[in-house]
């Protein structure tokens, strides 16, 4: 019998954006998926067709790239930050939508004074920070923290951070203001790019997802 597909979510913020879409691309898990007391990771689709797995945002990436799972939505961030060469992602969802940036303390000048050629810089995303800082000539010395990343500087781990801004309420609570737009984000479809060459429900999804895409 053939495997149904295995479609990763993340159980983050953007979950409540994606269900939606996943419903107009025919997507739709099982009503235990909404039952908060449930322990299940796993779910089937209401349509039976398909697997849904609810996983950390970061880990949707590492779960298709490895084939784990088909298909998934996730933040540009974490497709960025990981930079797998099996995950292709062919659909913009044009769901959360945020911007990863450089803040700092609002009282720090370091930006104006022009850039130490050294600094430690406070993020959840050490690759594309560094390789950010690589561009203009600096090195980042890189401490990962996996959130409240704004409380950094104000501890003294860290000179500034670079982190997800939407409103920008966070910074502005923790004392810090935006310096620089590293890259605007938002929400892609992934696919593992084995599985769309060799199993034609998988370009039939992202097809789906492209329709629903360019309708909203
Ligand atoms: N403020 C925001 N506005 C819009 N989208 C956001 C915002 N913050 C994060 N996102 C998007 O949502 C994704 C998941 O973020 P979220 O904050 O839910 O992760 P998390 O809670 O840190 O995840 P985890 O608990 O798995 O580490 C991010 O990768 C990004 O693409
Ligand atoms: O500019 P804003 O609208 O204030 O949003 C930015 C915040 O949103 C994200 O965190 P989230 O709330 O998802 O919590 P987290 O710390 O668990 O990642 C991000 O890490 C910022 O802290």
């Amino acid at each position: 019998m053939t495997q149904p597909l295995t479609f990763a979510v993340p159980k983050g913020r953007i979950l409540d954006e994606a269900l939606p879409v996943m419903a107009r691309g025919g997507v739709v898990p099982e009503s235990a998926f909404h039952d908060k007391m449930d322990r299940s990771l796993s779910f089937a689709s209401e349509d039976g067709k398909m697997r849904i797995i609810r996983v950390r945002a970061f880990d949707v990436a590492t779960f298709v790239a490895f084939g784990a799972a088909q298909v998934g939505i996730v933040g540009s961030d974490v497709i960025e930050e990981f930079d797998y060469s099996e995950l292709y992602a062919p659909v913009d969802l044009g769901i959360g939508a945020c911007r990863l940036s450089v803040a700092e303390p609002a009282q720090a000048n370091a930006y104006s004074a022009g850039i130490a050629s050294h600094m430690r810089v406070a993020t959840k995303y050490p690759n594309i920070t560094s390789r950010w800082f690589e561009q203009q000539g600096v090195q980042a010395e890189c401490v990962k923290l996996n959130g409240a990343m704004e409380l950094a500087p104000s501890l003294g781990l860290a000179g500034r951070i670079v982190d997800l801004v939407s409103t920008g309420s966070t910074l502005k609570s923790n004392g810090l203001v935006e310096k620089e737009t590293i890259m605007q984000i938002s929400a892609r479809l992934i696919v593992n790019r084995a599985a769309l060459k060799t199993d034609p429900r998988v370009s039939e999804l992202v097809e789906r997802f492209r329709k629903v895409a360019a309708e909203s």
